[in-house]
């Protein structure tokens, strides 16, 4: 990282932003999620409207593996999440669980085992690579998002609104589960403690108001009628204006201190909520409410 700074190419001048849309080696494809950079910024972006961007194992581990190409390239300092559609993610898909559920690739000893497969191992892994990622993370919300979706936004440093439609739902009162994706600390942290309570306890969105009042919403765009594609350009014109003659590497001296007050007991919650909840998949709670909600058994209150 020192070797970066006083790098003089790093003092970006936006009206030079030129997108690459390089293809990067070393990594896989993935339909649902697509990735470019633009000047210092690496944009993921999800594309996936049609199941509101609902998310399987493999796509929450992509979303890892993009950041830690992010964090590999010495040109990115932001790294940006985007969406497509009227939901930012609905989060896990239940689909996907269903396919976790009944997988056969591999003769499992136990449903430990399974679990601790199909479960912890991504769900700790993606988590870490947002909690210890060296850019400065930032989410464009063009939509609500629900659950390990919502959990890694809230893992972002700055978060923008398209309009007051937006809220983020963790509902894992309601699928038989425990806080993952450092919604432990995160939400505490966000909302303060007694707010985080009573919106996990009862499975209560967090609604534009609050995520406004509690600060955790930089900025509304404040554009009702847009596409979300017409929001992402905006946002990203306006970032690219925001950086300009800034001298990047400082962006990321200040992320790596800020980030020290809570990566501690980011990465110790990590461990302890896969672990608590990997008994729930095991006694099988999860599974039969998520099949609930693919059949429309099921409804979050909203
Ligand atoms: C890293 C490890 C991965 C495993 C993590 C496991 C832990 C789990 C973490 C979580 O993320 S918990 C949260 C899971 N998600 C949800 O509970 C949301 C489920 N969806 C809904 O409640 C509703 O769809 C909605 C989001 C409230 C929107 O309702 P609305 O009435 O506006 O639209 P729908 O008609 O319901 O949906 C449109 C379309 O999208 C499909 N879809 C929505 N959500 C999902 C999903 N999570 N998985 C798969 N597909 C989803 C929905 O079925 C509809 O499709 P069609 O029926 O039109 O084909």
């Amino acid at each position: 990282m020192d070797e970066e700074i006083g790098r003089p190419r790093l003092v970006v001048q936006t009206n030079s932003i030129a997108e690459t849309d390089k293809e990067m080696p070393g990594i896989r494809k993935n339909e649902k999620i697509s990735y470019r950079t633009v000047g210092p910024f690496f944009i993921i972006q999800l594309v996936k409207p049609g199941n509101l961007n609902a998310l399987e194992g493999e796509d929450y581990i992509y979303l890892g593996e993009l950041l830690e190409l992010a964090d590999k390239d010495p040109h990115v300092y932001f790294t940006v999440l985007q969406s497509s559609g009227r939901f930012f993610s609905s989060g896990a898909d239940f689909k996907g669980i269903a396919k976790a559920q009944g997988d056969s690739s591999i003769e499992y000893a136990s449903e430990t085992s399974k679990w601790l497969s199909n479960f912890v191992a991504r769900n700790v892994y993606v988590t870490d690579a947002f909690i210890k990622h060296s850019k400065v993370l930032i989410c464009c919300l063009n939509g609500p998002a629900i659950g390990m979706s919502a959990a890694l936004v809230a893992l972002c440093d700055i978060v923008y609104s398209m309009n007051d439609k937006v809220y983020l739902l963790y509902p894992f009162a309601n699928l038989g589960l425990v806080t993952e994706g450092g919604t432990t600390v995160s939400l505490p942290l966000k909302f303060g403690v007694n707010t985080a309570y009573e919106h996990l306890m009862f499975n209560k969105p967090f609604k534009y108001d609050t995520l406004c009042e509690s600060g955790f919403i930089s900025k509304n765009f404040n554009m009702p009628s847009a596409s979300s594609e017409e929001f992402n350009t905006t946002v990203l014109e306006e970032l690219g204006r925001k950086v300009e003659g800034l001298y990047l590497p400082s962006c990321l001296g200040m992320k790596k201190l800020l980030q020290s007050n809570h990566i501690d007991s980011l990465n110790k919650i990590n461990s302890m909520e896969v672990n608590e909840s990997l008994k729930y998949w095991v006694d099988g709670e999860p599974l039969r409410r998520f099949s609930q909600l693919g059949s429309k058994q099921r409804k979050h209150r909203l």
